[in-house]
């Protein structure tokens, strides 16, 4: 498609989702507005947009599409300020942002101007911020949930849809109530819990420093989601407030319930209680992106020696793979080392296979 592109916010998101775009629609222009100067010149360096806005009033006035990426608080700041623009008439505004029902509310306001707002959430995403992370296809496969507004028809859904193509996600429509209350149970809640966890491991550690050594491989990898940005999981939880706290007092009857079960040594109950879960998550869907980003690692036995590490790496960057954690395991007493090497989805997990045993004579497995 033609037409001017302006996204606002040049992070993970509004990069990834720019280059997504001038990928599917090549003719189209892409203008970044950021408060961080670094970063929307990062953004024009790396070729990630055509140009800088002059400023975001600027930017918006010409925009046939407008992409509010930014974190949810500073969204709807940006629905306001637009809302006093003098916006084209066909313009489509969305945002990328992780809630929906209070940036709905806010962009009520847009709605009273005849100005179509459809909410957006691509749900993929990692624990690294910045335009530098930004990939074309950090959304191929992801669900990308559109939230539209009372005013917006067939048509104009139809018409973002075309311009997100690029993206290769999976566009579903669902209600902002709806939004919060399902990624609510399914990505926000648990990073609230992840952050106890750690939280928990922390406090313990204070009287016993072999807690964060035991705490390294499965408890790291259980709580990662613990690394996100603090920033954003703030003005999320602020958002999702209501949710949360439903979610919050729900587990809470259910950690009593746990205490009970324990302190009455009930055998049963507490079998249950596992095996309940157990057959529950053995049935979610194992290949599916779900609302929070999977593992795709893969183990290397390396040999030790000063360098390995980059040496591996060094193959993977030839082939222009990209990784996106690396770490040593050393848990097992009948290898040096094992390299966990991770990736963004199962295609680059495959291609880091084929160029390492192309490379070596390292034993390669997956989880
Ligand atoms: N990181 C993730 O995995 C995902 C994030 N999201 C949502 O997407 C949005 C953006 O997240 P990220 O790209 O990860 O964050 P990020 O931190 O990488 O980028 C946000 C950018 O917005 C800029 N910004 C902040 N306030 C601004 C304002 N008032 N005007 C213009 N620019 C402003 C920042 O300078 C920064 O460059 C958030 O609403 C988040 O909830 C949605 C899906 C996944
Ligand atoms: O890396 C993480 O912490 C994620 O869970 C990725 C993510 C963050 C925010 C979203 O709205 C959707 C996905």
């Amino acid at each position: 498609m033609r037409g001017t592109v302006l996204v606002a916010g040049m992070g993970l998101i509004g990069g990834s989702l720019a280059k997504a775009i001038k990928a599917a629609h090549p003719q189209a222009e892409i203008i970044g507005y950021d408060i961080r100067e670094d970063e929307v010149g990062l953004a024009e360096a790396l070729n990630i947009i055509d140009k800088k806005a002059e400023s975001f009033q600027q930017g918006a006035e010409q925009a046939d599409l407008i992409v509010l990426a930014v974190p949810v608080l500073q969204t709807e700041k940006l629905i306001n300020e637009l809302a006093e623009f003098t916006l084209k008439e066909e313009v489509i505004i969305t945002d990328t942002g992780s809630t929906k029902k209070r940036i709905m509310s806010c962009a009520a306001i847009l709605e009273d101007r005849q100005i179509t707002f459809i909410g957006g959430h691509p749900m993929a995403g990692s624990h690294k911020s910045g335009v530098a992370a930004a990939k074309e296809l950090l959304f191929e496969n992801a669900f990308y949930l559109l939230t539209p507004g009372e005013g917006a028809n067939e048509k104009q859904i139809a018409v973002l849809k075309k311009w997100l193509q690029g993206t290769k996600a999976k566009i579903i429509e669902i209600s902002a109530d709806d939004h919060d209350r399902l990624t609510g149970v399914v990505s926000h809640f648990p990073h609230v819990i992840a952050a106890s966890l750690v939280h928990q491991a922390r406090k313990y550690n204070n009287s016993n420093s072999l807690i964060s050594r035991l705490a390294a491989g499965g408890f790291r990898d259980l709580t990662r989601i613990a690394s996100s940005n603090p920033e954003m999981w703030k003005d999320i939880s602020l958002h999702n407030k209501d949710v949360l706290l439903t979610l919050l007092h729900d587990w809470k009857i259910e950690m009593e319930r746990v205490i009970e079960v324990l302190e009455e040594e009930s055998e049963p109950l507490l079998f249950d209680y596992f095996n309940e879960a157990k057959e529950f998550r053995d049935d979610l869907p194992a290949k599916a992106m779900g609302a929070i980003p999977s593992f795709y690692d893969l183990y290397v036995d390396v040999p030790d020696y000063p360098g390995v590490i980059s040496e591996v790496t060094a193959y993977l960057a030839e082939e222009r793979i990209s990784i996106t954690n690396i770490r040593i395991m050393e848990t097992r007493e009948d290898v040096y080392g094992v390299l966990v090497i991770s990736f963004q989805n199962e295609r680059d997990r495959k291609r880091a296979q084929q160029c390492i045993e192309k490379q070596t004579n390292y034993d390669l497995f997956l989880a």
